[in-house]
């Protein structure tokens, strides 16, 4: 139940975040025994680069401690779908926090909101439509292959959040989405291969009042279908765009101070117009000064590298049903 609230103290059956480093994060569930391949019950211990982790031992400890592992330590943090994304079972390719943060910006999801998925996956996206569309919204996921279905069902209950989530096993391209949401979605987002097939009926699921489109595809190809797509079924502001995260370097440099005194006693650009050109390079020449003087600047720089490519993100705006 960690991902519903708040909680101070880790119980029987929460999700666990451990700690190792910034680089090295699992997620755990607290829980004593666990039965192995041979359908056995046995002590739960967890083996981690730091050493092994007696899981009973999490039951009861306040959220955000130090625990020890048998050659080191680790932190136990209460799970937030930025942690989730880290450390979750792939089961597919997921979406990442920067795509997720600009698909929760465009497409204006908010506590409340009706959102319509597909596919779920491995879930990594619906934990943030979840986080906030709560406590009054509703997400309604579909994916077409059952086991995933049921894994993320499970899941869902799991972290506390089936109360707002409705995961459906059905093909989408070919069935669209059920006959009870048309009408209802304030939002519908897509991740398939063939995202055009689904537009048609997206158009169907959202309000009469209108409401907002996305679609994640890491072709342009895709994309360039599903602009089509929704350029035949009503839809307006269609924009494609990517998200490139740069970290910038930030550090102390040395730099010259360049003396800029000539500036002061610089002729008006009328008068050296009056002047011979071989008088004009001279000045130049003679006024910028080597500089002598250095001073330590906090700078901050680019990458050299350009970061690497995800997705294409397709928004659009479905109008109200009477400017259609
Ligand atoms: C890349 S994954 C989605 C990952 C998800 N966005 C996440 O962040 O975890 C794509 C999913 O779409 C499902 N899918 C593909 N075509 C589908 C269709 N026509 N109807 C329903 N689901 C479909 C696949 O089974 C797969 O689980």
């Amino acid at each position: 139940m960690s991902f519903l609230k708040p909680k101070e103290v880790i119980e029987e059956g929460d999700t666990v975040t451990l700690y190792l480093t910034v680089n090295s994060m699992h997620a755990i569930e607290a829980t004593p025994t666990i039965v192995n391949k041979k359908g056995e019950t046995i002590e739960y211990i967890f083996q981690t680069s730091y050493g092994a982790l007696k899981v009973r031992n999490l039951i009861g400890v306040t959220y955000g401690s130090r625990v020890e592992l048998s050659k080191g330590w680790a932190y136990v943090l209460q799970p937030n779908p930025e942690l989730w994304t880290q450390t979750l079972p792939h089961r597919t390719q997921i979406i990442y926090t920067p795509d997720i943060s600009m698909i929760l910006f465009q497409l204006e999801v908010r506590p409340g909101s009706v959102i319509v998925e597909s596919g779920t996956g491995s879930g990594s996206l619906s934990h943030y439509f979840l986080r906030a569309i709560k406590p009054y919204g509703h997400l309604h996921t579909f994916d077409f292959h059952e086991a995933r279905v049921q894994q993320a069902r499970e899941e869902f209950e799991r972290h506390g959040l089936g109360d707002f989530v409705t995961v459906y096993h059905r093909d989408v391209c070919q069935l669209g989405f059920s006959n009870e949401l048309e009408g209802k979605a304030d939002a519908v987002f897509l991740d398939l291969p063939a995202p055009q097939l689904a537009v048609p009926f997206a158009a169907k699921t959202l309000k009469t009042e209108g409401g907002r489109f996305c679609s994640f595809s890491p072709c342009i190809e895709q994309s360039q279908r599903c602009c089509i797509a929704l350029q035949e079924h009503g839809f307006t502001e269609i924009r494609s765009m990517e998200i490139l995260q740069q970290e910038h370097v930030v550090k102390t440099r040395t730099l010259p101070v360049l003396d800029l005194e000539f500036l002061k006693h610089k002729k008006p650009s009328s008068q050296k117009l009056n002047e011979s050109s071989t008088n004009e390079s001279n000045e130049t020449a003679d006024t910028v000064k080597t500089p002598k003087e250095t001073k330590k600047v906090l700078t901050s720089s680019a990458p050299p590298t350009l970061p690497g490519h995800t997705g294409y993100l397709t928004f659009a705006t479905l109008p109200p049903a009477f400017v259609r």
